[in-house]
């Protein structure tokens, strides 16, 4: 047997940062995927890999050599498996890069009133509203699409291309106009549409008293870059989803501060 020190002679620095990158991907990889159908799909994987050992083990060499041949591809299908989760995880790392999070250089280069002047400027209208709604119980489900091309969801109801205002995401959602099913899509602070119908997420996790509006709130998150506001029709609740999770029940303030770092 090797003794201690030999096991652990070039055994650095790198390589306890090495693990700890490796368990930290691991660990959002997990966060991303709990409680979603893909983690069926993980488990299916790892009882495979438990067989394939075993066949292995045993020498059974034609399941041996079918299962080689399947790992030979095994990583393209891995990617078509989990594209979505795989694009989630990307557009996390993507919005929580340095450049995205430090806004310091923004700061240097505007000041930090400005930046915070245009910040509140832009979402004092959806502020606004959401008050009103939630005293009114109206529901409401408003997404901030970052990037709207290409993704037919932002462009499945009725294109608006307007103005945003307080007056207009209320008449919008209000019980008896045509357009008040679905959601609003506002990017770079203009309402693009309404009425659209977004993907619902397949989080088996949620709990039961989140209906369909809250799912397609969380389902847009999962697959675009994008945050989205529901207002509870049943109680006027505020709530708030990004990144496929969501936090129910928060108060104006709360809102105010999400909406102020996401749509700086
Ligand atoms: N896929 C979808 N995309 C966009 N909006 C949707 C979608 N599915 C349902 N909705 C909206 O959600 C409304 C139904 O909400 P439901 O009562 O099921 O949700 P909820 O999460 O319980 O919210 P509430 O607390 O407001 O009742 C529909 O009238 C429609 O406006």
């Amino acid at each position: 047997m090797e003794p201690a020190g030999d096991l652990f002679s070039g055994f650095g620095i790198f390589d306890v940062i090495d693990i700890l990158l490796v368990a930290f991907l691991i660990y959002l990889f997990f966060s991303l995927v709990r409680g979603t159908i893909a983690v069926n799909i993980l488990i299916g994987l790892f009882l495979i890999f438990l067989f394939y050992l075993l066949v292995r083990a045993l020498e059974m060499r034609l399941m041996t050599g079918i299962f080689d041949k399947v790992a030979s591809v095994g990583v393209i299908a891995l990617i078509i498996v989990f594209q979505e989760e795989i694009r989630r995880f990307l557009l996390m790392i993507g919005r929580n890069s340095l450049l995205n999070r430090n806004k310091g250089w923004l700061r240097f280069v505007f000041g930090q009133k400005t930046l915070e002047g245009v910040n509140y400027d832009k979402i004092k209208p959806i502020i606004e509203a959401c008050r009103s709604m939630k005293n009114t119980k109206t529901g409401a489900l408003i997404v901030f699409a970052r990037n709207i091309d290409g993704q037919d969801f932002f462009n499945n109801g009725e294109i608006l291309n307007a103005a945003l205002s307080k007056r207009l995401l209320e008449t919008i959602f209000s019980k008896n106009g045509p357009l008040h099913d679905g959601a609003v899509v506002i990017a770079d602070s203009q309402v693009v549409s309404a009425s659209c119908v977004l993907p619902l997420t397949s989080n088996t996790e949620l709990p039961p008293r989140l209906g369909l509006r809250h799912r397609a709130a969380i389902g847009i998150t999962e697959v675009s870059d994008s945050s989205a506001i529901v207002i509870s029709e049943e109680t006027g609740e505020v709530s708030y989803a990004k990144y496929g999770r969501i936090r129910t029940n928060i108060s104006l303030l709360e809102l105010e501060k999400f909406l102020q770092r996401d749509m700086s």
